[in-house]
Order: structure tokens, then C-alpha cells, then sequence
């Protein structure tokens, strides 16, 4: 039962009230007016002709009132239906100017009116929606649910209810705000609800907009990686405060959010200029002007930074203050970076091109020219294909750069063409340089030009497997030769004979017609042996009046014997030298494989044996090997015997020989030189005793006690001397190869306080050319104990600049046997230059030792060797002589007679 409204009640209870009035007053007046006239007429005719009177007159009385009555309120009537049609035509005419849609909807949910059915923001025409309930006429499922709660709460509950929602329509999406409140019938029962709905999509989109252009602006804000940004309120409250502000000042967001600018970044003499600075701003509209100020970090520290600054109103019309700045010393640490690479760029000794992603040149330097012979105005613009030698394929040098692309960087040896059309040899390094998004953007590639290099190389290889005067091959050429030449022959059955020929009374011809007429007379010598032999047997040259020759594939010693004869012979004829003539004999040893010996160092030895048997025989003999002459090889045993007890006999003892700044004069350091003085056989020399002591293995121990006594000594004189001072040590191939060298380097400077800088190590090039990749992990855990590591006897050797280049090498010691004869020998003075020249560029200190004459020294001075060891300087001495030497600060010619003159 629905509940009555309360004018309904006041309708009902009027016009009760006028029925009651009029029910009594007509009572009334027929009781009052009957009993009056019964008392005042007894006739009853006359009283009947009088009630009927009197009832005509109330029925008339009764007509007029009821008539007015009437009249009064029908114009009443008339006049508010009038007054509700004007307000009907003006609520419709109201209702057709606004712009919202208005529907009246029952209370079941269907819609019964719409104040704009032609609105073109409707879902459906009017007709198709009326009628219809909210849930079916196209609207969303999830909006008109909302609706129906909505009409479900204002059936209980008198208030408007807003519901926010978006229509695709025709014409687009449209955003909605409809407002919903109650509606009553005449009764005051609920009758529905009136639902007004507004467009409101032109505010979202502008709502929208704001709010992009706002999330726009505080991520910019926020991402720019290398401006600071930080916002203040009026009160100079920190509001805003970028990662870029994190970094450069080292403050967190959440430390200082709220903080006063004055209490964080500003330095305390600038807090006083700062606020006032702000509030002018803020009162008379002053700007802080921009410029360079230094602010502090969160350590404390000052960093220079530009700033600028801009004074904005935010949505509440409150002034916000935003600065934006620049870390000045990245910039100015970027910029000297950039002069930095340009210089480098400039006056780098390697050519360097810079391309872009399509391999285009953009800049090329100098030296990229001067290598090239290409001026740049030539190449720019142009792919670096100009260089190619037509030596590598096409899909070879796409293949560089498809390499340079997938891991970023290629380097590798090239042929390239210069302009001229000479093909040279170029290390080429090409680097990819990325965009954030890791794609290629330019190219740098570097080149360097390896024909010196190589050219070195190569002189040096010739010369390091020839013998320079005669131009024949050398001791090392002739084992390699001797080694493949073993292996045919141990195939084929034949036989391989070793002829060691030493030429009788040569000292003599040099010490009475001069060493230039002797290299001259070896030449001819050399000449001449070549037509003794076929061109698959080798004649070597082991330095001074000694030649080898290794007949390979030879029948028998018979075949031997005839070609030995045949060299007696062909030596027979005098030879003319510079119109001297000259006559010369020679002594020849032979050993013949397998019978002498397995290998080549075997078949030397024998050899060597031999030719001293055909020398004692008179000379201008060759004698073949027999075990009768291995007499010697007793006394070797004995030695060997000897050398196990030496230690223990304390027989041993270690020399030092000064190593000398050429530049100076002053002393630099001492080699360490063992010394045998032997109780049964006296003093024996190092050249005999260290092969022996390799033979053995005797080595470790022995060479273990030379390290150890010339570190402990090395550190005595650091305390004593002025600093810097090394000590060089022997490292034999035994001890490379077959012991521990980087424990055993330990232990000595361990036990004897040495820092591993003031110790060298002298090793040989043999110990350098197998196995280089454990020989470099050697070498490396070697070097990272901080000792200097000397090549020993250099140029004798394979000298290759590859494990030059790849070993971390500190030190090239040139050969004695290339020094000796620097002043007189051409050949000898080349390969010193060229081993100094090649320690310049591959910057290595050069040293040469066997430096007897003062021209020796004059000479390797201009040639810019860096020190020098010899005779000239000093022999081998005890270490109290060395203190001598050190405590005069200088280093002249000083005793140690015998050791190496015995060996
Ligand atoms: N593994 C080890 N080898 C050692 C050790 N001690 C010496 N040796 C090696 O024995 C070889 C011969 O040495 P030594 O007889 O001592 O000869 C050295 C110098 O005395 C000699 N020298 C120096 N200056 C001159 C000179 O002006 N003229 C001249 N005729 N000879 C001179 O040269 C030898 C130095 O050689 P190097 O080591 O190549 O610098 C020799 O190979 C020693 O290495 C040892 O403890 N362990």
C-alpha cells in the first residue's frame, strides 16, 4: 500500500469539512425553522403551505450560494490549468534550449519520455526507445545496471545520483554525466525517475589533453638523463625532483621532497642572494638570471652547473618555480675528452677513417694520407673499397665487415693499395661505434702500416739463418735442414754425413794481411765449396774460419770420403785476394748417420772430435769418427761427477759483470755469471760446466743457488747504493721447461726481500719459438711477479717479431759475436742496427754485450742502443770488487781473468 500524500489529505478533509457545515447548518435550519413556526402557526394548512414555502426558499437560498460557490471555484480551477499550461509550454521550451538530454524512465526501468527526440546524441530514434527497458535499448550492459541501482536507491532514497559513462555513437565515442533523481505522481508516490544527460566529451577531451600534455611534460622532465631538474613551490619547498637531480647532487627524491631549496643544494655564503633573488620574482617579477654557479652535493662537495630557471603557475593559480641544470664539469670533461680523441684523431702515427653505418668515409687523418698516398678530399664520401689489394676476395673483406657489425670490433693483417699501386701490408682494427639502440652508426677503422715491420722481419729472418759475410745459411738453417733431411733419409735408407771443415792457419792470414782480406778469402772459400757438392747437400757457415756441410742422402762413407778428397782437392788451387795470393788447406771431421749418432747435436760433437784428430794428424786431412776418440767423454763424466759435490763443497761462487747506460755511463745493473773452482780440476768455465749440469738435470739445484744468492745479494746493494740497480740471472732452457721458474722466482724474492723489478731474467730465444701459448702463460705469470725478462744472445736465433710482439718482453741482449766486429764487419753493423732499430719500434730496452773497444761503444751510442756489457766496462768480478766499482760510481775495465777465457 503506497502511503497518501499530504495534500490529497487536506483535499479530502475541505471538502468533508464544507459537507458537515452545510449537512448542519440545513439541520439546523429545519429544526429551528419547523419548531418555530409550529409555535407560531397552529393552523395546520397554513403550516404546511409555510414549511412548503420555507423549504422552496432554503431549496433557492441554498441554489444561489451553491451557484457562487460554484462560479468561485471553477475560475479558480480554470485559471490554474491555465498556469499550469504556461508552465507546461514554458518548461518544454526550457527544456528544448539546454543541450542535455532529459528521459523519464518508470519505475521498472523502461523509458517513457525524452525531452529531445531528435537529439543527435541518442542511441536510437525516439519511437524505437520508448517503452523499452534501459537494459535493452543499447547501452552498455555494465551503465545500464549502474542506472537500475540507481533507480532502485532513489525509490527508497530522495537525492541525485551522478553516473559517469562513454556511448560509441555514428559520430564517434561521447563521454555522459547523467544526473538522476526522483519522480512523483500527484499522490506523492514514486513514479520513476527523470534522467539528465550531458555531453561532456568536449571537457573529457580537454581533460584528456591537459592530462597528456601534463604526463608529456613531467616525463620529459623526469627522463632527461643529463639536465637536472628540480621544481619549488612559493616557499621554496622542493615539489619536483628528476633523477638527473638524484645523480648530480646525490640526494634522493624522498630526502628531499618538502626540504627548502636554501637547505639542500645552495652554498651557505649564496643563501641570503637566493631567497631574496626568489622572492623579487615572485613580487616584482625580477627573473633569476641564468648562469654558471657552483652548488653543493649531498658530501658536501661543489659542482659547477649552468641553471636556468622559469617561474610557472600551477592549476590552484599558485607560482612554481622550476630550475633545469647542467653538470658544467661533465661538459667541460667531455669537451677536453673530445679535443683529446681529435688530437689523437690528428696525430696518430696510424692512418684512422671514421665512415658512417653505409661504410662512407666522413673524416680521415694525416697519417691516413701519408700511408696511403690518398688526399682526403679524394676519399670522402666514398667506401674504403679504394684500398683493396685484389690480393683478398670480395666475400673475404664483406666478411670483415659483416664481423666488425656482429661483434662491434675486427682487427687482423691486410693487403692494401696505395695510390700509387703499391700493395703493402696493413694491421687493420675496425670498431663499430652503436646507437642506444645498439645499431651501427659509423665505423672507425684504424691502419697501420707493416711494410717497415715486415721488411724488418724479414731482414732479420735472412740474417738470423744466415751467415752475413758469406751469405751462406747458418748453424740453425743447417740443423732444420739436417733434422727433415734425418727424417727422408730414415725413410729412403740412406745414409746423411756431417763434415765440420775448419780452415788450417787462417788466425794467421787475418793477424798479418787484416781481417778484411780474410772475410774476403772466406767468401771465395764459400764459393768454391759450393762446387763440391749438389744443391740438395747445405754448406753453413758456423762464424769464424768453421764451415759445416750436411751431405744428405749420401750411399755409404765411401761416397763420403771421395767428397771430402774432392774438398782437399778443389782447396788445393791458391786463391787470389786483392792481388794476394793465397793458400789454404783444411781440416775436415765427419760423422755419418746412424752409425755416429741419432741426432744432429750428437753428429756435431763428433764431429768437432773428428776434426781435431785430422788436425793433429798434420792437418789438410779428414778423419771420420771413431769411439776411439771418445776419450773425452771420460773426462766429461768426471766433471759431471765433480759438479754433484760442488755446492755441497761450496766450490761455487757468483761473478758480477756491470751493465752500463750508454747515454750516461752510469751503471745500471750486474749480470750474474756462475764460477766452478773445482778442488780436483781447478777452474773450470761456464760454457763446459752448464751443459753438463743440463745433462744431469744438476741444473735446478745449481741455478736455483745462483738466484738465490745473486737476489740476496742484489738486495745488499739496494740498501747500501743508490736504488734502482738490477740483477740479471741466467735462466737455462732445463729450468724453463722442465722446473717451476715462476715458484722458484718466488722463493728467492721471498727469501731475500728483493722486489721483483730489480730482477732480470736472461732466457733465450730457443726457449721462446715451442709451445707459445704455455710459453706466454709462463711469461705472463713471470711478469706478473714484476720481474724484467732479457733476451739472451739476441739475433743468433729465431728472430721473429711475432712472439716479439706477442711476449712481454723488456729486453733485447744483442749477440757478442755481432758486436765483436760492429766497427769493421758492414754485415755485423747492419744486424746491430737493425736489432736496435727494431727494440725502437717495439719499444724494448736494447743491450749489447761483448762491448771490448771504446769504438764499439761510440758506435752502438750513435746507433741508440741503451746499454752495454763487456770488457770494456768490466769483466765478471767477485761481488766485493762489484761494491768497489758501485761505491766509485763508475765502471772502468776491471780483473777476472780466468773463468770465461777458460771455458
Ligand atoms: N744457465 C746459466 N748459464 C750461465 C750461468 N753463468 C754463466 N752462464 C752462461 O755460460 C756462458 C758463458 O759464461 P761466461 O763464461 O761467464 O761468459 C760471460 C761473460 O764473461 C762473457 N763476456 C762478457 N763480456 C765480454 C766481452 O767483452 N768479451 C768476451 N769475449 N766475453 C765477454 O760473455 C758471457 C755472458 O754471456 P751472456 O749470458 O750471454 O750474457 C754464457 O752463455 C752464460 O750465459 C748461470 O748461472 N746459469
Amino acid at each position: 500500500m503506497c502511503p497518501q500524500h499530504p495534500q490529497a489529505i487536506s483535499v479530502n478533509a475541505s471538502a468533508a469539512i464544507v459537507a458537515g457545515i452545510y449537512a448542519l447548518v440545513a439541520a439546523l435550519w429545519i429544526a429551528l425553522s419547523d419548531s418555530a413556526l409550529a409555535t407560531l402557526v397552529s393552523n395546520t394548512e397554513q403550516l404546511v403551505q409555510l414549511q412548503m414555502l420555507k423549504g422552496w426558499l432554503f431549496v433557492g437560498i441554498t441554489a444561489v450560494l451553491l451557484f457562487f460557490l460554484m462560479r468561485w471555484r471553477l475560475t479558480q480551477l480554470a485559471s490554474s490549468q491555465q498556469t499550469v499550461l504556461e508552465d507546461e509550454g514554458r518548461l518544454q521550451s526550457i527544456l528544448s534550449s539546454i543541450d542535455d538530454l532529459v528521459f523519464v524512465i518508470d519505475p521498472d526501468g523502461t523509458l517513457i519520455d525524452c525531452a529531445q527526440p531528435n537529439a543527435p546524441t541518442l542511441l536510437l530514434p525516439m519511437e524505437q526507445f520508448l517503452g523499452r527497458r534501459l537494459d535493452s535499448v543499447g547501452l552498455p550492459a555494465d551503465v545500464a545496471a549502474k542506472m537500475l541501482d540507481a533507480i532502485e536507491q532513489l525509490r527508497r532514497k530522495p537525492e541525485v545520483i551522478s553516473i559517469d559513462y562513454a556511448l560509441d555513437l555514428p559520430q564517434g565515442r561521447h563521454w555522459f554525466e547523467s544526473r538522476l533523481s526522483r519522480l512523483l505522481d500527484g499522490e506523492g508516490a514514486f513514479a520513476g525517475v527523470t534522467a539528465v544527460a550531458r555531453d561532456v566529451s568536449a571537457r573529457h577531451r580537454a581533460e584528456d589533453k591537459l592530462r597528456d600534455s601534463e604526463l608529456s611534460f613531467r616525463t620529459l622532465l623526469e627522463g632527461l638523463p643529463n639536465i637536472a631538474v628540480q621544481g619549488y613551490d612559493r616557499e621554496r619547498r622542493i615539489i619536483f625532483w628528476n633523477p638527473a637531480s638524484e645523480r648530480l647532487y646525490g640526494f634522493r627524491r624522498d630526502e628531499v621532497l618538502g626540504r627548502k631549496l636554501e637547505d639542500t643544494i645552495i652554498p651557505p655564503e649564496l643563501r641570503t642572494v637566493l631567497v631574496d633573488q626568489h622572492q623579487r620574482w615572485l613580487d616584482e617579477g625580477v627573473p633569476i638570471p641564468a648562469g654558471e654557479i657552483a652548488l653543493c652535493r649531498s658530501d658536501g662537495s661543489l659542482v659547477p652547473v649552468y641553471s636556468s630557471h622559469a617561474l610557472i603557475v600551477n592549476s590552484r593559480d599558485e607560482p612554481e618555480m622550476f630550475c633545469l641544470d647542467v653538470d658544467m664539469g661533465k661538459l667541460r670533461q667531455a669537451e677536453s675528452e673530445l679535443r683529446l680523441a681529435a688530437r689523437v684523431f690528428e696525430s696518430s702515427a696510424e692512418g684512422i677513417i671514421i665512415t658512417d653505418c653505409e661504410r662512407l668515409v666522413l673524416a680521415a687523418n694525416d697519417a691516413f694520407s701519408r700511408i696511403t698516398g690518398f688526399a682526403r678530399d679524394e676519399i670522402l664520401g666514398k667506401t674504403p673499397d679504394f684500398l683493396a689489394s685484389g690480393l683478398q676476395s670480395k666475400d673475404y673483406v664483406a666478411d670483415i665487415w659483416r664481423e666488425a657489425v656482429r661483434t662491434g670490433h675486427w682487427q687482423g693483417e691486410i693487403s692494401n693499395r696505395r695510390r700509387s699501386g703499391e700493395v703493402f701490408p696493413g694491421w687493420l682494427a675496425i670498431t663499430a661505434v652503436h646507437d642506444d639502440a645498439g645499431q651501427p652508426t659509423h665505423f672507425i677503422a684504424i691502419l697501420a702500416d707493416l711494410s717497415e715491420r715486415k721488411a724488418i722481419e724479414a731482414r732479420l729472418q735472412h740474417l738470423t739463418h744466415h751467415d752475413p759475410l758469406t751469405n751462406l745459411p747458418n748453424r740453425l738453417l743447417l740443423r732444420d735442414r739436417v733434422e727433415q733431411a734425418l727424417a727422408f733419409a730414415s725413410r729412403e735408407r740412406r745414409r746423411l754425413a756431417l763434415l765440420l771443415l775448419d780452415l788450417d792457419h787462417f788466425k794467421e792470414i787475418n793477424d798479418s794481411l787484416g781481417h778484411a782480406i780474410g772475410d774476403r778469402l772466406l767468401i771465395a772459400i764459400a764459393a768454391r765449396l759450393g762446387s763440391c757438392v749438389r744443391d740438395t747437400d747445405t754448406i753453413s757457415r758456423q762464424g769464424g774460419d768453421e764451415f759445416l756441410i750436411a751431405l744428405s742422402s749420401v750411399k755409404d762413407s765411401a761416397a763420403v770420403a771421395s767428397i771430402a778428397a774432392n774438398i782437399l782437392q778443389a782447396m788445393e788451387a791458391p786463391f787470389t785476394v786483392d792481388d794476394q795470393t793465397l793458400a789454404c788447406s783444411f781440416s775436415i771431421g765427419i760423422a755419418v748417420w746412424p752409425e755416429d749418432g741419432k741426432d744432429f747435436d750428437t753428429l756435431l760433437l763428433k764431429t768437432d772430435t773428428a776434426m781435431y784428430k785430422a788436425k793433429e794428424s798434420g792437418r789438410n786431412a779428414y778423419r771420420f769418427f771413431n769411439e776411439h776418440m771418445n776419450t773425452d767423454g771420460r773426462r766429461r763424466l768426471q766433471l759431471q761427477n765433480g759438479l754433484r759435490l760442488a755446492i755441497e763443497r761450496e766450490e761455487l761462487s757468483v761473478h758480477y759483470q756491470p751493465q752500463i747506460d750508454l747515454a750516461s755511463g752510469a751503471i745500471t745493473g750486474a749480470e750474474a755469471l756462475l764460477r766452478w773452482t773445482s778442488r780436483e780440476f781447478g777452474e773450470i768455465g761456464p760454457n763446459i760446466f752448464i751443459p753438463l749440469a743440463e745433462q744431469s738435470g744438476l741444473i735446478h739445484a745449481i741455478g736455483e743457488w745462483v738466484l738465490l744468492a745473486a737476489c740476496h745479494q742484489a738486495e745488499l746493494w739496494r740498501q747500501h747504493y743508490p736504488p734502482g740497480l738490477t740483477v740479471a740471472v741466467n735462466l737455462s732452457a732445463q729450468q724453463f721447461r722442465r722446473g717451476d721458474p715462476v715458484a722458484l722466482i718466488k722463493r728467492a724474492l721471498a727469501a731475500s726481500g728483493l722486489p721483483g723489478e730489480l730482477l732480470e731474467l736472461e732466457i733465450t730465444e730457443s726457449m721462446l719459438i715451442s709451445e707459445a701459448d704455455e710459453v706466454l702463460g709462463m711469461l705472463q705469470r713471470l711478469k706478473a711477479l714484476g720481474v724484467r725478462l732479457a733476451i739472451d744472445d739476441f739475433g743468433t736465433g729465431y728472430s721473429s717479431l711475432s712472439y716479439l710482439q706477442r711476449f712481454p718482453i723488456d729486453k733485447l741482449k744483442i749477440d757478442q759475436s755481432f758486436v765483436r766486429h760492429i766497427a769493421r764487419n758492414n754485415d755485423d753493423a747492419a744486424i746491430v742496427d737493425t736489432i736496435v732499430q727494431l727494440g725502437r719500434i717495439l719499444k724494448l730496452t736494447t743491450i749489447a754485450e761483448g762491448v771490448e773497444e771504446l769504438q764499439h761503444a761510440s758506435f752502438l751510442r750513435a746507433a741508440g742502443c741503451n746499454e752495454a756489457q763487456g770488457y770494456l766496462f768490466g769483466k765478471p768480478m767477485p761481488a766485493a770488487q762489484f761494491a768497489e766499482l758501485l761505491a766509485r760510481g763508475d765502471a772502468t775495465t776491471a780483473a777476472d781473468d780466468s773463468p770465461s777465457q777458460s771455458s
